[in-house]
């Protein structure tokens, strides 16, 4: 289990992280989300014992990641701004690879190589963008870590691989009960792959939750009565509920509810509604929602894209 807690970082005097805390669970995939300078790297290379934290910590099944060898044997990180040695192949790397990582497979590497179509033996420096993420991210399964950290995820990957390698971490996941931790400016590109997702914003953390609790636990209600009452009724009519958005339009008015479908049904169904819809959200929608309850504007946020 990866545990934060009050975890804070400041360069100079810019706080790139801001007291967070989460709990990261064994065998999660937990997706974080953010704009540029969030902090997401940061909380990555405090994670990764690179930096070290000004205040509050950050432990794995309670032990410190700083200058523990062990426990970096046991964890790959491929970082935003990736680094290879100069002028080395793959297959250098992967020579490098194996002699530090003590669970690193030369079968899996190979498989792997089969898989995304990159030479072994082609300088990594001839490589695209995106390749080089690719064999980045290749070095990094082949060490079959504990825990796999990927910093700006799918950056440059075009969608054939970006699927790719959400399909392999999730067999990880689920095969070696390893737990991932995976980076994104985008919302979408997480939200069919992690369990978890975190919001990072400022240097702090605006939302977490289950993607499944996220789904499920907000309401878009349409909802219309007749009569007199179709013109009077608003807001208050409502307040039995736990309303974080209200429209009406005409007799027809648009609600976003938080709370259980059943319970929500019912005590609308009390007030006998002509119409009465009760739809999902998208998940963008449930943060956009969220976001709004906390006093942020989801673009200020989070860039769609
Ligand atoms: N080594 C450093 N020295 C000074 N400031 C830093 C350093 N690393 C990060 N920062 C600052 O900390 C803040 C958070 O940066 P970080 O790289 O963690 O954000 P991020 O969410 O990963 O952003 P991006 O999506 O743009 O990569 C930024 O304002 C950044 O300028």
């Amino acid at each position: 289990m990866i545990k934060a807690d009050n975890l804070t970082k400041t360069f100079d005097d810019y706080k790139a992280l801001n007291g967070i805390s989460c709990t990261i669970e064994e065998g999660c995939i937990y997706g974080m989300v953010g704009s540029n300078g969030a902090g997401k790297s940061t909380f990555l290379r405090l994670l990764t014992g690179i930096y070290r934290a000004d205040m509050g910590t950050i432990t794995i099944d309670g032990n410190d990641v700083y200058e523990n060898t062990e426990l970096k044997s046991h964890m790959a990180f491929v970082p935003d701004e990736l680094y290879f040695l100069g002028g080395a192949s793959m297959d250098r790397m992967a020579k490098l690879y194996s002699a530090a990582y003590p669970d690193f497979s030369g079968e899996r590497y190979e498989h792997l190589k089969e898989i995304f179509k990159l030479s072994g033996s082609r300088s990594l420096n001839t490589f695209s963008k995106g390749m080089k993420r690719q064999a980045a991210t290749i070095l990094a399964l082949s060490c079959r870590p504990r825990y796999l950290f990927l910093d700006e995820t799918f950056d440059g990957l075009d969608p054939v691989m970006r699927n790719l390698v959400k399909n392999i971490v999730c067999q990880d996941v689920v095969d070696r009960k390893a737990t991932a931790i995976l980076t994104s400016h985008s919302l979408r590109e997480l939200e069919d792959t992690c369990d978890q997702l975190a919001l990072l914003h400022k240097g702090g953390l605006v939302l977490e939750s289950d993607i499944s609790n996220l789904k499920t636990s907000l309401f878009k209600v349409q909802v219309a009565f007749t009569g007199e009452f179709a013109g009077t009724y608003g807001r208050d009519t409502f307040s039995d509920l736990d309303i974080l958005h209200y429209t009406k339009h005409g007799s027809v008015a648009n609600i976003i509810v938080r709370g259980d479908k059943a319970d929500v049904t019912a005590k609308i169904q009390a007030k006998h509604p002509v119409i009465l819809d009760i739809l999902p959200l998208t998940l963008e929608e449930v943060f956009t929602y969220e976001m709004e309850a906390l006093g942020y504007s989801f673009d200020d946020v989070l860039v769609n894209n």
